[in-house]
Formats: structure tokens, C-alpha cells, sequence
């Protein structure tokens, strides 16, 4: 089997600013890869579990995986990161499911990453930020990152992907990992595909797919990071005129036209920022396919579909934290990032159903005007 992650040259990272060594000069015959998952929620719980289970069967990895645990004291009044080295088990976040054995919860975020060369990025994208200016200087400078976030930073310089925010701080490269991936049905074992989003080095995709393959998950490389990441990232916001749709009981047949409206914003949002995105990437499980899934079965349709039955009246945050026990939704600041960038750039109206969407959320706009405005150009100003 082809050793993963330790050679220096092409395998290896071309950045190296801002990063201690810690560990990085390891490269030698019998050096074996260690892995760090950063985040521990429904998604990062099965993350770990995935890689977990490839790092025992891989002899080029360390057997166990680091996962880091933002730490919560639960009801019982027991740490949640002691409940799950002590049950095996993400009791608060993925309950009622096993991870393997060699998945290690640590809540110190040092320690987690310490001599990782393998890092995994999985936390919601509100917290990536902090996340991020905490490890300056503590990962390994040949580390090599993936995000599995669904979502972006906008900076006053502009929007920014969360694989390129980890990449400036960390001086890492960070591949991306997308797709149509409710983590309840992957945790249950039952089948799903995803996309890696890679940039130059074919190597370092195929790795990523070796790490995250088991016999019900499948992982196809797609040597575009940007198009991956910013369909994962964007189909949240179309989940979220989704679910308004549902919670207004307008149908089949109107849902199916939100989706196509949003799939093409999507498309011209992301040529809007990069113009190397791939039209195939949006055939991929990323792109379509992650649209069906989330506009049916994900978390951001459910809480929107609660605020459209509620009429607005309820905000998002009320109903987050009451249907989602902690978990968190990405559709509602992702759809604000998206109207700042656009507002920014004069180009709302050409994105009726992105702004639209927005416009509800925060109050401007009734849930019925995501039927009303999303397909009209010019729109009315706010
Ligand atoms: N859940 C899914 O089905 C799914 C699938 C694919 C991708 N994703 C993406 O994965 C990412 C992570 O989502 P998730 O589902 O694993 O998380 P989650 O919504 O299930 O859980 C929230 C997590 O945030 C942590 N947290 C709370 N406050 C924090 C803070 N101040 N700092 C750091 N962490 C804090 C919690 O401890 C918990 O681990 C998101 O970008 C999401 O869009 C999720
Ligand atoms: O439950 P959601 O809406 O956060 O979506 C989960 C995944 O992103 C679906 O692929």
C-alpha cells in the first residue's frame, strides 16, 4: 500500500509560514501518520468514526484519532468529553451510535493537534475564526488539512473560503470534503458519496479519499476546491427557502422550482468569486445532489419550515436552540455573508433568491415572499 502523508516533495505541503515544526522533520522509513479531527458535533462525531475506522487498517497511520471536544458539561452534570471516552459514544451530539474504539475525545485543543500531520476540520463555521488563531504556531509545518465545513468567512477585504482561512493562518494546505452527507444516516452505515475538492496535487486527493472510503461511503476526487467548497457552502441557503417553502405547504412542484433557482444562483454566485469553477463540479455530490438531500432531509429546512409556520414571528435562534439541542445552523449566517458580498459588489438583484432569503430571515421580508421575490429581476429595494 502506498504510504499516506509522510513523504517530503510532492506529497508534502509548499507552505511553511507561521507553523512551529512540532514533529515536522519525522519524515523518515517507518514514520506513521497521526490524525487529529478538530470538532466533534453530529458531523465531526462520524468524521471521526469514518477515518477511525481506516486508520486501524492502514499501516501507514497511527491507530488512534485525535478528536478535539468543544467541552460542554451535560444534564448529569458530567463532562461530555469524559462521557464519550467512557461510552464510546458523542452522547450529546450523535447519541445511540458507537464510535470505533480508537477515537480519542481530548478537550484541550493543544493537545489534540499535538504531532498530527493529518488534521481534520470540522466545526461549525461561526467558530472557525477562533479556532484558527489559537493553533497559530502549534501544528506540525508538513500538516495537511481538510475542511469539512459547509460555509465561509467574510472579511472587510471580502469573502473568504474556510479552506483558504485555514491555509493563511495555519501555513498548511487544506483540501476541502463536500457532498450529500446527512451525518445521521451516514453514522447509521447506510450508503452516501462525497467529493474531495483538491488544488494541484492529485496525490493528496487520492490520500484523502483512502483516509475517508469505507464500503458505504464513497469518495470521488474533483481537482476544484473552490466549486466544491462554495456548493457546500451555499446549498445551506437554499435549504433554508426550502424549508419556507414546506413550512407554507406550497407544494412539491414550487420546492422543485426554489431548488432550480437556487442551484443556478449557486452556480453564478460561485463564477461570480472564481471563474475557474467547473460546470461538472455541480454534478458531483456536492453540488446537486447535496441540494436534494439538504432541501429534504437536513436541519436547515426543518428550523426554516418551523419560522415560516410560525409566520416570522419566532427567530431562528429561539427555534436553533429549542429543535436542534446545540447544534448549529449554517444556512442563516451563510444566506447574510452571501447578501454582505453581493450588497458589496451592487449585485443583489441578480440573485432574487439568495437575497430573498436573507430579507426573511432577518425580519425585512414575510416567509411568503420567498415565492413572491425569488424569481423577480429587477427586485423591490429594502
Ligand atoms: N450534521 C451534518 O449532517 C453535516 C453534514 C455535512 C457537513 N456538515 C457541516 O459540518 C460542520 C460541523 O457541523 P456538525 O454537524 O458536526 O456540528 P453540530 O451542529 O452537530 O454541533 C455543533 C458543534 O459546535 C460545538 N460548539 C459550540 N460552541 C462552540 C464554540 N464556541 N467553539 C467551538 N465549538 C463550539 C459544539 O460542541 C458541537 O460540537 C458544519 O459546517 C456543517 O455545515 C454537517
Ligand atoms: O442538516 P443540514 O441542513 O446542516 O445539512 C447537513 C448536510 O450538509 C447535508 O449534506
Amino acid at each position: 500500500m502506498t504510504p499516506a502523508f509522510e513523504l517530503e516533495g510532492e506529497t508534502a505541503t509548499t507552505h511553511h509560514t507561521n507553523s512551529a515544526n512540532n514533529g515536522a522533520n519525522d519524515n523518515q522509513i517507518g514514520f506513521k501518520s497521526r490524525v487529529s479531527v478538530i470538532g466533534s458535533g453530529s458531523w465531526g462525531s462520524v468524521a471521526a468514526k469514518l477515518v477511525a475506522f481506516n486508520t486501524l487498517n492502514l499501516s501507514s497511520f497511527h491507530d488512534e484519532v485525535k478528536m478535539w471536544v468543544f467541552e460542554e458539561t451535560l444534564q448529569s452534570g458530567k463532562k461530555l468529553t469524559d462521557a464519550i471516552n467512557r461510552t464510546n459514544e458523542n452522547v450529546k451530539y450523535l447519541p445511540g451510535i458507537k464510535l470505533v474504539k480508537n477515537v480519542i475525545g481530548d478537550p484541550d485543543l493543544d493537545n489534540a493537534v499535538k504531532g498530527a500531520n493529518i488534521m481534520v476540520f470540522v466545526t461549525p463555521h461561526q467558530f472557525i475564526d477562533n479556532i484558527c488563531k489559537s493553533l497559530v504556531g502549534k501544528v506540525r509545518s508538513d500538516a495537511e488539512a481538510i475542511s469539512l465545513i459547509k460555509g465561509m468567512e467574510v472579511k472587510i477585504e471580502g469573502p473568504c473560503l474556510i479552506s483558504t482561512y485555514i491555509s493563511e493562518q495555519l501555513g498548511i494546505n487544506c483540501s476541502v470534503l463536500m457532498g450529500a452527507n446527512l451525518a445521521s444516516e451516514i453514522a447509521e452505515e447506510k450508503f452516501s458519496e462525497a467529493t474531495v475538492g483538491y488544488g494541484k496535487n492529485r496525490e493528496i486527493a487520492e490520500q484523502w479519499v483512502q483516509l475517508f472510503t469505507t464500503p458505504y461511503f464513497m469518495v470521488t476526487p474533483v481537482q476544484d476546491v473552490e466549486g466544491v467548497e462554495l456548493c457546500g457552502t451555499l446549498k445551506n441557503v437554499v435549504a433554508i427557502a426550502a424549508g419556507f417553502v414546506d413550512g407554507l405547504d406550497m407544494g412539491n412542484n414550487t420546492k422543485a422550482a426554489i431548488i432550480r433557482f437556487g442551484l443556478r444562483e449557486m452556480r453564478e454566485f460561485c463564477k461570480l468569486l472564481f471563474s475557474s469553477v467547473k460546470d461538472d463540479t455541480f454534478f458531483e455530490s456536492c453540488g446537486v445532489a447535496d441540494v436534494i438531500t439538504t432541501c429534504f432531509g437536513g436541519r436547515n429546512r426543518k428550523v426554516a419550515e418551523a419560522f415560516a409556520k410560525n409566520g416570522g414571528k419566532r427567530s431562528f435562534d429561539e427555534l436553533e436552540a429549542e429543535m436542534l439541542q446545540g447544534q448549529k445552523l449554517q444556512g442563516v449566517p451563510t444566506a447574510r455573508e452571501v447578501y454582505e458580498v453581493l450588497r458589496h459588489r451592487g449585485l443583489l438583484e441578480l440573485f432574487p433568491l439568495f437575497a430573498t432569503v436573507h430579507e426573511i430571515c432577518s425580519g425585512c421580508l414575510p416567509p411568503s415572499a420567498i415565492v413572491i421575490y425569488s424569481e423577480k429581476k429587477p427586485r423591490l429595494p429594502v
